[in-house]
């Protein structure tokens, strides 16, 4: 079991903000000298940090887990203007979260010499409660499906081959500029939707033989979702009415059902079988199956230390407080194919032969010695044995060939002549 990693990344304050600022950080700790309340998280990022220190933090080992056939779910949390952005995309000058997983998976995956990969890329954004395909901007309004098969799904997503950080990364771009972007009056380049960029990580053990048919071991299929959540805000403090208004109110009504699904998993409702209502948002309904146990999870929850900003921070805080004590259980994601299956049941007729042939081979040379011994008793029958002899002669035998039968000295001879006879009618 392992719990959800929690960061908490403060961004730049200008000179005026940083005097009045009401929050203190010492170590991974932050307090509010006005409320005097205090939080604790696994790292607190000052605003000089870097994202590549935030990315090494956990993203990282989850990337490295997601090539092993773990999923994977990393999400920058916190209001408008935070800095969830900068964190997940970043610049050209200061490449996000997103790119630099990129990089580091298709490094590991050239690493690993051992296995084939294929990697496929989507990314969808979800805009006032409807899916749409960011790579093939015709595909809007997606449905969220669940079969046996595979669980819970975007129906008609589109799901690209790629082949190099670089490919990817175009279509990322390529998926920015068909996203739904507003200014503001807190953020010029506001994201008005929730993104969720994902890789599908699928690999096998490379087979000595390649034969067609002779086919591989079972399949891993992993999922590494990394998600750029839409900023909680005001309207008062945007400035939002008409389109605005709406966006705000759908990214804040599904902000809302998120932090409730947290707060039900941090009171264990998950495991004990309590509600969880991943159905009352697009965002935890696509998020279930992370949320729900089988993926490492980070969240780095991007924070303003200025006052005027307080309530929501402290909000924001306690969202991440809560998704401290929610914990996951991350297991290797194998998919049996029918191939691997036929391979292994012929594996096992293989060891099963063998053992066959095993156990032929030593009937034959038990054969070869009771035959010897047979030799033997009636070599010395002839040259005039007494009882006493003979019944020890004949125990000794019978025990190097690990027969039980104790039943006195009708029933050592029955047992002896009674298996030589066998052997014999065999032959
Ligand atoms: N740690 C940082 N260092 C430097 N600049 C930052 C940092 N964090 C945020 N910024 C800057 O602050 C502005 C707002 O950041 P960003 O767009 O990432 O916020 P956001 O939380 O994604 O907002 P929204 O929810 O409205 O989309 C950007 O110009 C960004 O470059």
């Amino acid at each position: 079991m392992d719990r959800i990693h929690v960061t908490v990344r403060t961004r730049p304050l200008s000179p005026e903000d940083d005097k009045t600022s009401p929050w203190r950080i010492s170590g991974n700790s932050i307090s509010n000298l006005i409320h005097s309340s205090k939080f604790e998280f696994d790292r607190i990022f000052g605003e000089t940090c870097k994202t590549q220190e935030v990315y090494e933090a956990r993203t990282k080992n989850i990337v490295a887990a997601a090539v092993c056939g773990f999923n994977g779910t990393v999400f920058a949390y916190g209001q408008t203007n935070s800095g969830k952005t900068h964190t997940m995309r970043g610049s050209t000058a200061e490449p996000g979260v997103i790119p630099r997983a990129v990089h580091d998976l298709f490094g590991l995956i050239q690493e690993d010499t051992d296995r084939g990969f294929l990697l496929r890329m989507s990314y969808m954004e979800i805009y006032n409660e409807e899916i749409n395909d960011l790579l093939a901007p015709e595909r809007r309004k997606l449905q969220i499906h669940e079969n046996l098969e595979r669980g819970i799904f975007v129906a008609g997503l589109k799901e690209e081959i790629v082949a190099s950080p670089e490919k990817v990364l175009e279509l990322m771009e390529f998926g920015e500029s068909q996203r739904h972007i507003g200014e503001t009056k807190m953020n010029l380049y506001s994201s008005r939707s929730h993104t969720i960029f994902r890789m599908i990580i699928e690999s096998r053990n490379r087979c000595e033989d390649e034969d067609v048919g002779s086919s591989c071991d079972a399949v891993r299929v992993s999922v590494l979702n990394l998600v750029d959540l839409a900023g909680s805000a005001r309207a008062a403090k945007t400035g939002a009415e008409g389109v605005r208004l709406k966006e705000g109110s759908h990214i804040n009504r599904s902000l809302m059902t998120l932090g409730t699904v947290i707060k039900k998993l941090s009171e264990g409702a998950g495991s004990q079988g309590g509600h969880v209502p991943y159905w009352d948002s697009k965002l935890t309904r696509i998020l279930q199956p992370a949320l729900g146990g089988n993926a490492n999870i980070a969240i780095i929850c991007n924070i303003t230390l200025a006052q005027i900003h307080a309530d929501e921070t402290k909000n924001s805080l306690k969202f991440a407080r809560r998704a401290l004590s929610v914990t996951n259980c991350a297991h290797v994601n194998e998919i049996v194919t029918d191939a691997a299956l036929l391979k292994f049941q012929k594996k096992e007729i293989e060891e099963l032969k063998y053992k066959i042939y095993l156990l032929e081979v030593s009937n034959a040379e038990l054969k070869a010695e009771l035959q010897e011994s047979k030799l033997a008793f009636e070599q010395l029958a002839q040259q005039g044995l007494d009882a006493q002899e003979e019944k020890m002669l004949m125990q000794s035998t019978l025990v190097v060939h690990g027969f039980t039968s104790s039943s006195g000295d009708s029933g050592l001879h029955t047992a002896k002549y009674y298996d030589l006879e066998q052997f014999n009618e065999e032959e």
